[in-house]
């Protein structure tokens, strides 16, 4: 085979409810998993050892400076953990092609880490070998991050434990999603460190986190004002106290019509929920003008998971 080339989608977390923190350091979720049609691209060729390239996705501005192309590359560790478990030499070439904002909460490392895995498992498929499958996959995926099983799955889904664990959720229809992406990332560990700080600060003891019926009836009633109005993150606090700017910027999403308006996971990439297509392009021309954002992205969702092209 000579080479395989795997679309894999970003993510906007529809209810992020973080609970206590756990002795692994890792903190218990319930993590409902949105997949948008924003995609990165990856690409696995024969080569002679592990090589990595990174580039901007065509008529995208993604800031890649802060992706590693090295051994400590997400999608080069998962091609790695492929081999280890077929037993071959990590003998490839990943060409990564980034749409989705790095350090942006909408797990693009975590995508480019599923689609290697997919990638690489096609690549080195072969009659002697056995096969991985899916359940293989997404084990891998969670040894890999967090977040690598949803973007093998996609969808909408319920992660729990880490948000590794995950279930399909019943959902109607298509979203429309804005994403106001920021000048500069954050880290994920620095955010949940923020959480935790703000409530010991605030002597808020963490509740065990519940999926929201409320998000649950939004979904599968594919009401986007519903759904709006049942938007959770718990990181959202932390985020705005790191990002402070990053108020303004949902303000003004909902002043110009958004029916619902959240940060991204960890962020600084703020969401914004609007009725249909036309309020999506509507509303990406207003922010646009507002100058609260550093690029405007229109996207919908619910799409698959990484997908071979
Ligand atoms: C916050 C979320 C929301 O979906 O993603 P992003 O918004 O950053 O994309 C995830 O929980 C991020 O998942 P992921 O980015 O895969 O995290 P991992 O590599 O597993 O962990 C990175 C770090 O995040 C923190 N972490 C992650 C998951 C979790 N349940 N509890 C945590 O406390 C830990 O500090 C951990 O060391
Ligand atoms: N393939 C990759 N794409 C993006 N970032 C990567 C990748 N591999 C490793 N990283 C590292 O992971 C960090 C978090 O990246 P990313 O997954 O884009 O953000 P988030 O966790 O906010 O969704 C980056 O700052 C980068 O250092």
């Amino acid at each position: 085979m000579t080479s395989v080339s795997v679309r894999v989608p970003a993510k906007v977390n529809l209810q992020l409810s973080v609970g206590p923190i756990r002795d692994d350091g890792y903190h218990d979720l319930v993590n409902v998993f949105h997949a948008v049609s924003l995609f990165d691209e990856v690409t696995a060729a024969p080569a002679a050892g592990l090589e990595v390239s990174v580039e901007a996705a065509p008529h995208s501005r993604v800031a890649i400076g802060g992706v590693p192309t090295d051994g400590g590359n997400l999608a080069a560790r998962a091609a790695r953990l492929v081999a280890g478990r077929l037993g071959v030499e990590p003998g490839v070439a990943l060409r990564i092609r980034k749409a989705i904002p790095v350090a942006g909460g909408m797990a693009g490392g975590s995508a480019d880490a599923a689609a290697a895995l997919v990638a690489c498992a096609r690549l080195w498929d072969d009659r002697d070998r056995p096969v991985l499958t899916r359940d293989d996959l997404l084990e891998l995926g969670a040894e890999l991050g967090s977040d690598v099983p949803f973007a093998l799955l996609g969808g909408t889904a319920i992660g729990v434990g880490r948000g590794e664990r995950l279930t399909p959720a019943l959902s109607r229809g298509t979203f429309h999603w804005v994403f106001a992406t920021a000048d500069g990332g954050l880290s994920t560990p620095a955010v949940y460190a923020e959480c935790d700080r703000l409530r010991e600060a605030g002597e808020r003891p963490a509740a065990w986190p519940r999926v929201s019926e409320d998000l649950m009836t939004a979904l599968a009633t594919g009401d986007a004002k519903t759904l709006g109005a049942a938007l959770v993150n718990d990181l959202q606090p932390a985020a705005l106290a790191l990002r402070p700017s990053l108020r303004r910027t949902l303000a003004t999403g909902r002043d110009l019509g958004a029916v619902g308006a959240v940060v991204s996971g960890s962020g600084p990439t703020c969401a914004f929920l609007v009725a249909n297509e036309e309020h999506a392009a509507d509303l990406a021309a207003d922010l646009d003008g507002a100058g609260v954002a550093e690029q405007i992205v229109v996207a919908a969702g619910p799409v698959p998971g990484a997908t071979v092209l």
